[in-house]
């Protein structure tokens, strides 16, 4: 479901961040990207969400390359997509429940469903008695559990996060560990970029290890 083959990112300024990488990540894994600061990971995790486009090779998701879609195109491929960033970019002058309500309002669901829906959200990350709160109100650990029932709640194929247990303290990172291996065991294709030696050691998946901008 997620192909590369040959993948090359080279940056303005010439640094090549990713030099000919391949990989097959099948739907329904859980992997993780590894590999030391500068290796390249946030750079794969931008191009599989079409943040940043490949310089060559090719990369197809769902059967769509992306390397030729055109711009128009890429707020549809990104459906597929629940990403999650470090800076999770909440809105912190809504409440917690608005802030997961926002993608099923961009859908165009009713407002009832959209509810029903943000709710259990909300739930699953243990945040439903939080769902009037401010994010601002909410501790680093709680941000990054509503980010990700945000990214989840339009119930996408793959979860895609990128650092996603870092500045966290064990407790939180824990809870955010066995939150992406819940969605990996009804099916959703995780991939995550982390160097999270706990995550590393248990991974309970595959692992991509990056080392250069290439496949170690
Ligand atoms: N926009 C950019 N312009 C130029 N160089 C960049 C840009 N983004 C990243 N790089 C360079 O590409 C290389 C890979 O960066 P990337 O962020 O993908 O690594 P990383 O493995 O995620 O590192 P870290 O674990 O420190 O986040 C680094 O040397 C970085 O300086």
């Amino acid at each position: 479901m997620i192909v590369a083959n040959s993948l090359t990112k080279r940056y303005p300024g010439g640094f090549e961040a990713l030099a000919g990488v391949s990989f097959e990540i099948r739907a329904g894994e859980l992997v993780l990207i590894t590999g030391h600061s500068g290796a390249g990971k946030t750079t794969l995790v931008k191009l599989i969400a079409s943040i940043e486009r490949p310089t060559s090779g090719s990369l197809v998701v769902n059967g769509q390359n992306l390397s030729a879609l055109r711009r128009s195109a890429i707020p549809y491929v990104r459906r597929h997509f629940g990403l999650i960033f470090q800076d999770q970019k909440l809105l912190f002058d809504r409440s917690a429940l608005d802030n997961v309500l926002l993608p099923l309002q961009i859908a165009g669901l009713p407002h009832r469903e959209a509810v029903r829906r943000a709710q259990a959200a909300l739930d699953k990350v243990g945040l439903l008695k939080r769902e009037k709160a401010n994010p601002i109100a909410l501790s680093g650990g709680e941000q990054q559990r509503l980010a990700i029932a945000r990214a989840v709640v339009n119930r996408p194929t793959v979860l895609l996060a990128d650092e996603p247990t870092a500045n966290l303290d064990a407790d939180s990172a824990a809870d955010i560990r066995r939150l992406f291996a819940d969605f990996h065991r009804v099916g959703v294709t995780v991939v995550v970029a982390t160097h999270d030696q706990a995550w590393i050691d248990h991974c309970g998946g595959n692992m991509l290890r990056l080392a250069h901008g290439r496949v170690a």
